[in-house]
């Protein structure tokens, strides 16, 4: 596409000093040369060199005037020139809107909206739902995690240059400048932060913005440095539901950690396996993954083994705590060893379709997983405050504790089968009035 773009870009020039005035200084197509090249690639159908050119000297006052002075353009050709204009001027907002899309790993984002909005859900506790609360929720990690991937594709170009699966990427690709990109991720991250800031809070907001660094300055740079940064990614990914659950509580309890846990144990396997697929592309990259420094796999498919297993008490967690109904319970621990499973072939047999298998199943887990937590969500209205906003408090009412015992009373056999394959988890107490 590179290659493709280079040519247009080429005969765009050509076109334009031939086709209007030889006066026009070349150094105003410079900065916008490789941006307008990949106009001509990107539009179906592509826009001729012409429409191009005229792109190109659209700002140009002495020109146009030139062409009225002359007194040969006829009512015809001027509405033909403003309809080529128009189209190229679509053409260039259909390559920008591309190109911003792809900067802000636009379906990742969208993940990562996800699970901040199941966040906020889950912390509404009993209130009733917000909905513009939730909106200005989403919308904001969507900026700003927009932002955070612009950010991180900023500082890997030349990375992301060598890689197959990345190359084509905006930036490396040459369709927008590193300027643009910035400005975009700028814009992108400061209205996110100012909208959760404004319309939810500060502590969304806080996390949100640390979010943004931890992921943008930390992560990214320790992914060329060491292995470890598959664990500071998996802090990143983590936290989008935390900031969901700040926004509609004001606070963080015990219970909003239960869905950035599952988020955490959740992205090392599927991290791994990617890994693992895509080791000698990481390679080429220059990046330090685990997968390079184990030729075998033996080491990664134990690490994504053991965090499958750290998911199964997740769900008996959620039940016990009053954050859900025991079926979640039932279903969680049923998905996680389903996940374990396709870890634990990989584990015994290192191959590529077997990684790939550990790979699919942990992009179903997500969604099945955050699903059950909404749909099994039961109104909660004794969430144990760990870190309010004005300082600590960790304390547990009795009330609670007795509202949470006759949950478990409601489903006495749901909750212990559960239980069972937990032993090293206290077994559950059946209340009897
Ligand atoms: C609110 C907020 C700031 C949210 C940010 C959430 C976010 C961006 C999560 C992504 C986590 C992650 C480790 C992605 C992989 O990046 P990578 O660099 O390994 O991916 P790549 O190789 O495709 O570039």
């Amino acid at each position: 596409m590179w290659r493709r773009s280079a040519v247009f870009c080429f005969s765009s020039r050509i076109s334009v000093s031939s086709s209007s005035s030889s006066s026009l200084p070349n150094r105003r197509l410079i900065p916008w040369s490789r941006e307008l090249c990949a106009v001509n690639s990107l539009s179906q159908p592509p826009l001729s060199s012409e429409s191009t050119a005229k792109l190109a000297i659209s700002g140009d006052r002495s020109d146009a005037n030139r062409v009225f002075a002359s007194g040969t353009v006829a009512a015809t050709s001027t509405a033909g020139e403003i309809s080529s204009r128009v189209a190229a001027a679509a053409g260039l907002g259909h390559h920008y809107a591309r190109c911003y899309w792809e900067l802000s790993k636009a379906r990742l984002s969208m993940l990562v909206v996800a699970t901040s909005g199941t966040g906020y859900i889950l912390g509404t506790g009993n209130a009733a739902i917000s909905f513009p609360g939730l909106c200005y929720t989403c919308a904001g990690t969507m900026m700003i995690a927009a932002s955070a991937n612009s950010l991180n594709q900023i500082f890997e170009i030349s990375n992301d240059a060598k890689m197959k699966r990345t190359m084509q990427r905006p930036l490396p690709s040459g369709r927008i400048s590193v300027p643009h990109a910035v400005a975009w991720a700028t814009i992108a991250g400061a209205s996110g932060a100012c909208l959760l800031a404004s319309k939810t809070n500060m502590m969304a907001a806080g996390l949100a913005s640390a979010n943004l660094a931890l992921y943008a300055f930390v992560y990214t740079p320790l992914k060329q440095l060491h292995p470890i940064n598959t664990w500071v990614g998996a802090v990143v990914g983590a936290i989008p539901p935390l900031l969901g659950w700040a926004a509609a509580s004001g606070q963080i309890s015990f219970n909003s950690m239960i869905l950035p846990a599952a988020l955490y144990f959740w992205q090392i396997p599927h991290f791994m396996a990617l890994a693992y697929l895509c080791r000698n592309d990481y390679a080429a990259g220059g990046y330090k993954m685990l997968s390079l420094f184990d030729p075998s796999g033996k080491r990664i498919a134990a690490v994504a083994l053991r965090n499958c297993f750290y998911m199964v008490p997740l769900g008996f967690i959620a039940y016990d705590w009053g954050l859900t109904s025991s079926w979640f319970c039932v279903e969680s621990t049923l998905l996680t060893l389903a996940i374990a499973a396709t870890a634990f072939s990989f584990y015994r047999d290192r191959t590529m379709q077997k990684a790939r298998k550990m790979f699919h199943a942990s992009l179903l887990f997500l969604p099945v997983f955050m699903s059950g937590l909404l749909l099994h969500r039961v109104s909660n209205d004794n969430q144990q405050p760990v870190l309010e906003v004005a300082g600590l408090s960790i304390s547990a009412s009795d009330d609670g504790k007795s509202q949470r015992r006759k949950k478990r009373s409601a489903q006495p056999p749901v909750a212990y089968a559960s239980a069972a394959p937990f032993p090293f988890l206290p077994a559950p107490s059946f209340y009897s009035p």
